[in-house]
């Protein structure tokens, strides 16, 4: 006893050690969203919107581990499918973006390595980046709390709605409304996410990616000109639009694509061709309504409600597969997924 109490310090390294090097994973979801209107720009140049987002069952992993190096605060290394290569590694990538932030609202100090295992695919319309960023900034805080620094939740929110407009909703985690310019966000009552939670999509996305920049700004010059007049949707029928997700026939008498909605495929299909081409050879051979995510390029399809079971799906999913393939190439991405509704 008395030998180990003086083999205390050493023993406490390795303890701390052993404790430093046991990394905390966390699962970064991917969104879809299934409506998303426009409705206009605001004075401080971002746009207000109305939109209901899901976060999927599929997204990349972040895992992060408090190292003892001496010098160095935050390292990251990017791995996985996804190109990790279009990812940044540097201070730009929203992961040390995240950290940095947190490190100044907290105290936290203490040496962390991250590992993203990218698996969304960029520039989609899918958030990866936004939630790998939430994912960094719960990760940092479960550290944190053993340092007695963590901040309380509202204040997590209040940071992650600062680093990108889709991160406020990953903050919440849940299928929600987002308002605003995407930081006010109302999670879905229990039924309506219950009845998302049933069934599957289908998503693809070519090898090209679409700037979200990009687009909003393709949105305002279009609203600007003469054609376009009406361009955005007006709010009042945004929140009759996307009300329609709420109410209790929805699922049933009324089905789930047909409220699916997003006005900026108005200008990302007309710059790439290759979006509204998949979705007319959808609608053509298989009666599905292929809808944009976000600002693109990803798309995504509900599957019919007699393939909601994994058997029944595959070959539909398998002709899908193929028929994305046949239009964007080999190197398309695509895959089934399901929402994940919190519950
Ligand atoms: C299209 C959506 O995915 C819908 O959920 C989001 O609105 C986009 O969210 P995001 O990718 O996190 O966007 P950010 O990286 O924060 O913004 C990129 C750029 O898009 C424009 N932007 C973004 C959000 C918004 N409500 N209005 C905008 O005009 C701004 O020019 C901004 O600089
Ligand atoms: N961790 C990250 N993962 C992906 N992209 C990142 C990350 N950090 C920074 N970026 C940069 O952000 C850009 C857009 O990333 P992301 O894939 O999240 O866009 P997106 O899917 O269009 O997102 P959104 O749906 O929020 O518009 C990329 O081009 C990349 O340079």
């Amino acid at each position: 006893m008395q030998e180990n109490f003086r083999l205390g310090a050493p023993r406490l390294h390795a303890i701390f050690s052993e404790y430093t090097m046991m990394p905390l994973c966390l699962h970064a979801p991917a969104k879809l969203n299934l409506f998303l209107a426009i409705t206009g720009r605001r004075s401080d140049g971002f746009h207000s919107l109305v939109s209901l987002a899901v976060p999927l069952d599929f997204g990349d992993e972040l895992e992060l581990r408090i190292t003892d190096r001496e010098t160095g605060d935050t390292r990251l290394r990017v791995e996985g499918e996804a190109s990790a290569a279009e990812v940044p590694s540097g201070p730009d990538n929203l992961v040390l973006r995240a950290a940095s932030a947190f490190r100044e609202a907290s105290g936290f100090a203490r040496p962390v390595e991250f590992v993203l295992k990218k698996r969304v695919p960029v520039g989609a319309g899918l958030g990866g980046g936004s939630s790998d960023a939430v994912a960094a900034l719960r990760g940092l805080n479960t550290l944190a709390a053993k340092d007695e620094c963590a901040l309380d939740e509202k204040t997590l929110c209040a940071l992650a709605a600062k680093l990108g407009a889709d991160c406020a909703f990953f903050a919440c985690g849940k299928p929600a409304i987002m308002r605003g310019r995407g930081e006010r966000i109302e999670p879905l009552n229990e039924a309506a996410a219950k009845r998302l939670g049933g069934g599957s999509l289908f998503v693809c996305k070519p090898a090209f990616g679409v700037s979200t920049a990009w687009a909003y700004g393709e949105m305002a010059t279009r609203a600007a000109s003469v054609e376009g007049g009406d361009y955005y949707v007006a709010e009042a029928e945004a929140e009759r639009l996307c009300g329609q997700w709420l109410t209790s026939g929805v699922g049933a008498e009324q089905p789930l694509e047909s409220l699916t909605f997003n006005n900026m495929e108005s200008v990302v299909f007309r710059k790439y061709p290759a979006l509204p081409v998949l979705a007319a050879t959808f609608r053509e051979r298989f009666g599905l309504i292929l809808r944009m995510s976000g600002s693109g390029s990803a798309c995504f399809a509900f599957l019919p409600k007699e393939t909601r079971d994994a058997a029944a799906n595959t070959a539909l999913v398998r002709q899908l597969s193929e028929c994305v393939r046949e239009l964007w190439g080999p190197s398309a991405f695509s895959r089934v997924v399901r929402v994940r509704t919190g519950a």
